[in-house]
């Protein structure tokens, strides 16, 4: 039992049957669950309410990218929705953010925790220079991390390859979540800055967040409980 997982599952499912039979073996002592892209445009606000309904906190990885009012109504929609976790991208801007974190501060201590995503964890740094970047990853993500704690956030998404780095720059309350997370022996798939769930905790990942390899296992729960043993 753990008062606060660290494992947040990426429910990357396309179908409702399948995603609630796979839940239907967890346990949120266990782990936190992860609704992305997928599962939401097919089945929307009203699954992620089942999975909150059944105890579990729920991140909701939308990654919003727009203009600031458009941001802003949106995280509050999630405020409303009761997930546990809503997030933005760092790219968005500084008033972006602002604006996003803005919209929480009527929900007190019920809001989501706010977070950015600096640069996505199937990137390497030589795709950076494709969008006109010419620092190196670590300085980038450092970079759009500061932007994000000076705008008010709670966090960032990052490589755990990076968590040391920010972990000692901006301090240990400012949270890191990391994707990209890959038990040793497992398929990188499109991932390219990975780490083991070990080493990514020791470097000074909060949450991992961990999908094929959990969700495409054998057994998912073991996989689960060997991961959760690692920590
Ligand atoms: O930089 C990022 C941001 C989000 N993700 C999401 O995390 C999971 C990872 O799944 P795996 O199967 O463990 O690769 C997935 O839902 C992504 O959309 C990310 O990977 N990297």
């Amino acid at each position: 039992m753990q008062n606060d997982p660290k494992v947040l599952i990426a429910l990357d499912f396309n179908d409702a049957e399948t995603a609630l039979s796979f839940v239907s073996e967890l346990d949120a002592s266990q782990c936190r669950l992860k609704v992305g892209k997928e599962l939401f445009t097919s089945f929307g606000p009203q699954f992620v309410q089942r999975l909150i309904d059944q105890g579990f906190d729920v991140f909701l990885d939308l990654k919003f990218h727009d203009i600031p009012n458009t941001v802003a109504k949106a995280v509050a929609a999630a405020a409303d929705l009761g997930v546990w976790m809503v997030n933005v991208h760092a790219g968005g801007g500084s008033r972006m953010m602002k604006a996003a974190a803005e919209a929480l501060k009527p929900y007190g201590d019920k809001a989501p925790l706010l977070i950015a995503v600096t640069m996505l964890t199937s990137m390497e740094e030589g795709e950076l220079a494709e969008m006109g970047v010419t620092r190196s990853a670590e300085e980038h993500v450092l970079s759009l991390a500061r932007l994000a704690q000076a705008s008010g956030l709670d966090g960032v998404v990052c490589s755990a390859r990076e968590a040391s780095l920010l972990k000692s720059e901006l301090g240990k309350e400012f949270k890191l979540v990391t994707p990209g997370i890959r038990p040793a022996g497992s398929d990188k798939g499109d991932q390219k800055r990975v780490m083991t769930p070990a080493e990514a905790v020791a470097a000074g990942s909060d949450y991992l967040v961990i999908g094929r390899p959990i969700t495409q296992a054998d057994s998912p729960l073991q996989a689960l409980v060997a991961i959760n043993a690692t920590l």
